[in-house]
């Protein structure tokens, strides 16, 4: 499980909790301007914004789960499992294959809005990267500065849907996730709103944060969908960076999954392996891990990014202790 939000300060700023019960050898990825993407069925693009995420990088192909573009376009993978229906190349299609997509966006496009127009003649197809790694089912958060949007192919087609809350998680498919919002309209931050139980009854607010009473808390893509919208929707902070993205990791923060809430099986838990952050305006990528919560980043623009290989910084994972004597 997953999820992904957006949050708007004087910058804006995008990003994700990976939630899985294992890992593979992620990075921190950039790509520079002249790193030619050769996509499987559509034409190679050689020159693009530079790009900067969390990548699993296999034969110097960077397999994002979540980047930003220099133009400050962000998109991030989650999964999407049983409603997912990647398909067969299909005839006046860009048949563009689910690990592709990231690339083939945050290479052509500078906006949401440009996204949108893109992905009106994508077809997601099914085709896997290599033997070792078959196709997994996913959906997708894609955000500028302004708009949100996610997008979902099933059976019935891609979806592309407008994201007025701004985070997305995973199952069920996003419209029945907006559905399922208006459960929990009459939640408010107010502490003691007059009582509406019935008439003749006041019952009195015994504590803060009555207003949030019956806010789902379990870890069910479902409720964290609840959970980190009222969050995100509701966050407030200075628009300093430091105040930006401390409040960025604290509405992911709602919805972590620590060890041993999640069972799969026999000693295995799915637990949230990274929360990630980008400045979509400055092209910095933060990052937490489970055992690091101190935050680390790489800037994309420490780099040289007119050159045409992927840079990989490995992640911190270990606890960053300031000991104070
Ligand atoms: C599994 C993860 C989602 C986390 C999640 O939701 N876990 C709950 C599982 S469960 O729902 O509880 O069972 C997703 C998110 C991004 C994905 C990678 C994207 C690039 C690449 C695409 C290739 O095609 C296949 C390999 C590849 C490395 C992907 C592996 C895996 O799919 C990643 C890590």
């Amino acid at each position: 499980m997953c999820t992904a939000a957006t949050y708007n300060t004087r910058c804006h700023y995008f990003g994700r909790n990976l939630d899985l019960e294992y890992s593979y050898h992620e990075q921190v990825a950039v790509t520079p301007r002249n790193y030619p993407f050769q996509f499987r069925n559509v034409k190679s693009v050689m020159k693009h914004p530079a790009i900067i995420g969390m990548a699993f990088v296999v034969d110097g192909f960077p397999l994002y789960y979540d980047a930003m573009n220099e133009k400050g376009l962000g998109m991030a993978g989650l999964n999407f499992p049983d409603n997912c229906d990647f398909k067969d190349p299909q005839e006046g299609k860009d048949n563009i294959a689910s690990f592709e997509l990231i690339p083939y966006v945050l290479s052509l496009c500078s906006t949401t809005e440009e996204a949108k127009v893109l992905l009106s003649h994508v077809n997601i197809t099914n085709e896997p990267f290599s033997d070792k790694l078959p196709t997994n089912p996913l959906h997708w958060m894609v955000a500028d500065g302004k708009d949100v949007i996610v997008v979902e192919q099933t059976a019935s087609g891609l979806h592309v849907y407008d994201d007025p809350v701004g985070v997305m998680t995973n199952n069920p498919t996003f419209d029945m996730q907006m559905n399922r919002l208006a459960d929990y309209r009459n939640l408010s931050v107010e502490s003691a709103l007059p009582c509406a139980f019935a008439k003749g009854l006041d019952l009195h607010p015994y504590s803060r944060g009555m207003g949030g009473m019956g806010l789902p808390g379990d870890l069910s893509s479902a409720s964290r969908f609840v959970k980190v919208a009222f969050t995100r929707m509701n966050s407030l902070s200075d628009d300093s960076e430091s105040a930006s993205i401390s409040q960025f990791f604290h509405i992911l923060g709602s919805v972590e999954q620590q060890r041993g809430l999640c069972k799969l099986g026999e000693d295995k838990y799915e637990i949230t392996i990274y929360s990630s952050c980008c400045n979509l305006d400055l092209g910095i990528y933060y990052y937490t891990t489970y055992e690091n919560s101190q935050i680390s980043a790489v800037d994309m623009h420490h780099e040289n990014l007119d050159g045409d290989t992927v840079v990989t910084y490995d992640l911190i994972k270990g606890q960053q202790v300031h000991y104070q004597n």
